[in-house]
């Protein structure tokens, strides 16, 4: 693809022009993972589909690609800095269960979610406690210059680095207050990368170091685990917008105090916006969040979600919304059903099209529309850009169905809508409660249809009342020929 490809750079606070630091390793892109206490929530999701559409943007472009996401199953307090609990062993202990389980399990429904958004799995999941010896090594080559020890953990020392908190961009009153005092701390901003077990308690993790039993700080998983698999400098680290005040220029101070240089340990630092409902960022800590399995419970598609995500570009807030969902529902199931049309053209031979066929004409027909495609996306991943020109494509009359196959495998190599598979029937997801099955919905309309063909009104409409009882709603005239929804 010719299009140069362009990113916004959070550490600048511009875009700049993208390109490998070292072509020979390809692409090497670190994103923060999920913190496995709880469900993931639409929210986090919409982190992940950003970092797939990059993997997906920078595959499609011929980069080779190594991507590590990591699990925080350890690390991550319920206060954004150095205060409270651990979220693990909060949860926990609130479901009175083992740390363990409760990671396997969060994890476990996190990577069903991944897989149900279609978002590519990463060359590697990195789990957070399977490094604790490196993060130990890592803490103790940086311990004597950087760090003081304090009864309550080894502390880092901000004013050690040159720079420190230049990603979050100025200070401003909101990132101060949601660091909370500590006693002894030499400055506000200085964190935690060792929290030692208090005296008489023990948890459920926490590991011998020479600053006695405890656990790592959440800021020095990341470091220990990028270094470890991408090596420093690496290309591209991705994480929401709120990682951009504290958890990263954390992140980048410990990679300064390792490399003993000016290194941010990236290339670019780029954050997602906030998905944000009536009540404002969706939030796993507020609760009453939203997750992807409620929505498909409710017979919603997952892609329905992940389309809703690619209408907006990364780096907007998105407001979440029953309309929104609803509209980008039918939004999908509208070019499920223009993608079902032109597919059985391909199998009856009738797919040359007006334009008439010929292999080089093909390419010919074929390649603007990749062109635009790639010009969208490399504009810092502009989907909601791309997502017209896919209409267009559809609509266009004087492409053949095999130039349009083709040109939408592209689009859903980047987009990842799955268009060509897609099935009408698939997009009809079955709502968990469901009383009636498919079979039985499609024998009740066949009843309804026969009553009102001899005009017998009463039964039809106490048929489709039953249908809705059952949460079924009856769609009489449906521009798109659907007969039937499951009512939301
Ligand atoms: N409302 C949101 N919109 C977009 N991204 C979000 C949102 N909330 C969290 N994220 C991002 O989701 C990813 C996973 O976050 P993580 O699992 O650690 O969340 P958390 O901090 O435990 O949850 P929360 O912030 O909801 O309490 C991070 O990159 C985070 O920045
Ligand atoms: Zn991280």
């Amino acid at each position: 693809m010719s299009a140069p490809l362009t990113l916004y750079n959070s550490l600048t606070r511009s875009l700049a022009p993208f390109a490998p630091l070292d072509p020979e390793k390809g692409v090497r892109v670190y994103s923060c993972g999920p913190t496995v206490y709880n469900y993931a929530h639409l929210g986090n999701l919409r982190a992940y589909v950003f970092t797939d559409t990059l993997s997906r943007v920078l595959t499609w472009k011929g980069y080779a690609l190594t991507h590590v996401i990591n699990i925080t199953d350890v690390g991550h307090l319920t206060s954004d800095a150095d205060a409270g609990d651990d979220k693990m062993e909060a949860a926990a202990r609130a479901q009175a269960k083992s740390i363990w389980d409760i990671a396997a399990h969060y994890t476990a429904a996190f990577k069903a979610n991944i897989a149900d958004l279609n978002i590519r799995q990463p060359s590697r999941w990195s789990v957070a406690t399977d490094h604790i010896a490196e993060m130990i090594d890592f803490a103790a080559k940086i311990a004597p210059e950087h760090c003081y020890e304090l009864d309550s953990g080894l502390y880092f020392d901000t004013s050690t680095v040159a720079d420190y908190g230049r990603l979050a961009g100025s200070q401003d009153d909101t990132r101060e207050a949601r660091i909370e005092a500590v006693e002894g701390k030499r400055h506000p901003q200085d964190f935690a990368i060792w929290r030692k077990s208090p005296p008489g308690e023990q948890r459920q993790m926490e590991w011998d170091s020479p600053w006695g039993k405890g656990a790592p700080g959440w800021h020095l998983e990341c470091s220990v685990m990028s270094l470890k698999y991408l090596g420093a400098p690496f290309d591209i680290h991705t994480g929401g917008i709120d990682h951009r005040e504290i958890h990263h220029p954390n992140e980048i101070a410990q990679n300064q105090a390792f490399c003993g240089c000016s290194d941010t340990g990236a290339h670019f630092w780029m954050h997602n916006n906030f998905l944000v409902d009536r009540q404002g960022k969706m939030s796993k800590s507020k609760g009453g969040f939203t997750t992807l399995q409620s929505l498909i419970d409710a017979g919603v598609h997952p892609l329905a979600y992940r389309l809703l995500c690619l209408q907006a570009q990364y780096r907007s807030e998105l407001e979440f919304s029953a309309e929104n969902l609803a509209a980008a529902l039918t939004r999908l199931k509208r070019l499920v059903m223009t993608v079902r049309k032109i597919l059985p053209e391909l199998a009856s031979g009738r797919g040359t099209g007006e334009a008439g066929g010929g292999a080089a004409r093909s390419a010919d027909a074929v390649a603007p529309w990749l062109q635009r495609l790639d010009e969208a996306v490399s504009d810092d991943l502009n989907t909601p850009k791309a997502l017209p020109i896919l209409d267009e494509l559809l609509a266009d009359k004087r492409l053949s169905a095999e130039d349009k196959r083709d040109a939408l495998a592209a689009f859903d190599d980047v987009l990842g809508l799955n268009l060509l598979a897609l099935t009408r029937e698939e997009l009809r997801v079955r709502p968990a409660n469901a009383t009636l099955t498919p079979e039985a919905i499609a024998d009740r309309l066949v009843e309804r249809q026969q009553a009102r063909v001899v005009k017998d009104f009463q039964r039809s409409d106490s048929i489709r009342d039953e249908l809705a009882a059952a949460g079924v709603e009856v769609m009489d005239g449906d521009p798109l020929g659907w007969d039937w929804k499951p009512a939301l």
